[in-house]
């Protein structure tokens, strides 16, 4: 009956799935419905590589508001794409950025990241292609991850001559510890789904995207038999402090990012990095 009523404020039926766009134009971000389970997949579709800019980010938030409004039954986060599930930050809009744009690509980030952490959903990130830096963000805030084999996920910031923040940083610390966080960070460490699997920052491998799709899927099973009110407000409580650091902070965080980025050495490296990616492939 429940389910039945929150369905109801999607819009049409098509096939069993019901599309969604904020914008009411499907662009980088496409929302399905299944209209059995009320299972909503959001597809991340800004080719070539998912790198994330103010736009995908925008909309990815307005996405996930509408999610919540509509009390969807759960949330698989993958992308378009088999190769890459996100590049992580487009490194354009570090790189000779205007105060102006870099303010509202910032503060979409930590929206972004505010919504998904504390989804009262059950969410999962169906990793399959890499991961780096940012797109591990995004896996890192969801509940459960399935990742694709011979893939790489991590947190590279490092690598770039840059420093992850702190809410990265928790992220990562409340999956896979302190320890094995300290050493990935420091070495902007890439791990391969292997590695990941093994020391718990991802909890499934999978064959292939529909494999990983699948076993997604099949997460959310677990709590068939558990009241969803207690099920969010648990998980709610075990988030509440990592999310808040963030929310109470988020003035500083946006400070201490633009002028981090803004120093003449990190504009160098990225620069650098920027043309380094473009002279490199990844099998
Ligand atoms: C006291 C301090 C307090 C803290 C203050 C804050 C500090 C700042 C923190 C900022 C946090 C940043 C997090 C990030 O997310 S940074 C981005 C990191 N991302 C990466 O390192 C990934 C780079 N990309 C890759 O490794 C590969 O592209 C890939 C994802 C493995 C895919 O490989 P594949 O071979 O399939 O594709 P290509 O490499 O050929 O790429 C295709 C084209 O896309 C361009 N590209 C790739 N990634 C990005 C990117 N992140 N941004 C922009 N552009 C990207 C690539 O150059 C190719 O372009 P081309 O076709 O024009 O050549």
């Amino acid at each position: 009956m429940f389910l039945r009523s929150a369905l109801s404020l999607w819009p049409l039926a098509r096939n069993g799935t019901r599309s969604y766009s904020s914008t009411g134009v499907t662009k980088l971000v496409a929302v399905t419905v299944d209209d059995q389970t009320g299972i909503a997949t959001v597809n991340l579709q800004r080719p070539p590589v998912n790198s994330l800019n103010l736009e995908l980010l925008t909309e990815l938030s307005s996405s996930l508001t509408d999610l919540e409004k509509n009390k969807s039954r759960g949330i698989i986060l993958k992308s378009y794409s088999d190769a890459v599930f996100s590049a992580g930050i487009d490194i354009l809009e570090m790189y000779k950025c205007e105060e102006e744009r870099v303010t509202l690509f910032w503060s979409a980030l930590q929206e972004v990241w505010i919504k998904l952490y504390g989804h009262f959903a059950p969410t999962v990130a169906c990793i399959n292609g890499h991961a780096p830096a940012g797109g591990c963000l995004l896996a890192l805030s969801c509940e459960y991850r399935v990742m694709v084999k011979e893939k790489t996920i991590g947190l590279n910031e490092t690598k770039l001559g840059i420093v992850a923040p702190q809410w990265f940083i928790a992220s990562l610390v409340n999956i896979i510890g302190q320890r094995q966080s300290e050493v990935a960070l420091t070495t902007g460490k890439m791990f391969t789904t292997e590695e990941a699997l093994r020391i718990g920052l991802v909890d499934e491998m999978a064959e292939n995207t529909e494999d990983a799709f699948s076993k997604s899927l099949e997460f959310f099973k677990k709590f068939k038999n558990i009241s969803p009110f207690a099920r969010a407000q648990t998980k709610a409580f075990i988030r509440e402090s990592t999310i808040q650091a963030l929310v109470k902070n988020r003035e500083k965080d946006l400070k201490m990012f633009i002028n981090e980025i803004r120093k003449e050495n990190v504009q160098k490296g990225l620069g650098q990095y920027l043309e380094s990616l473009k002279k490199r492939k990844v099998s």
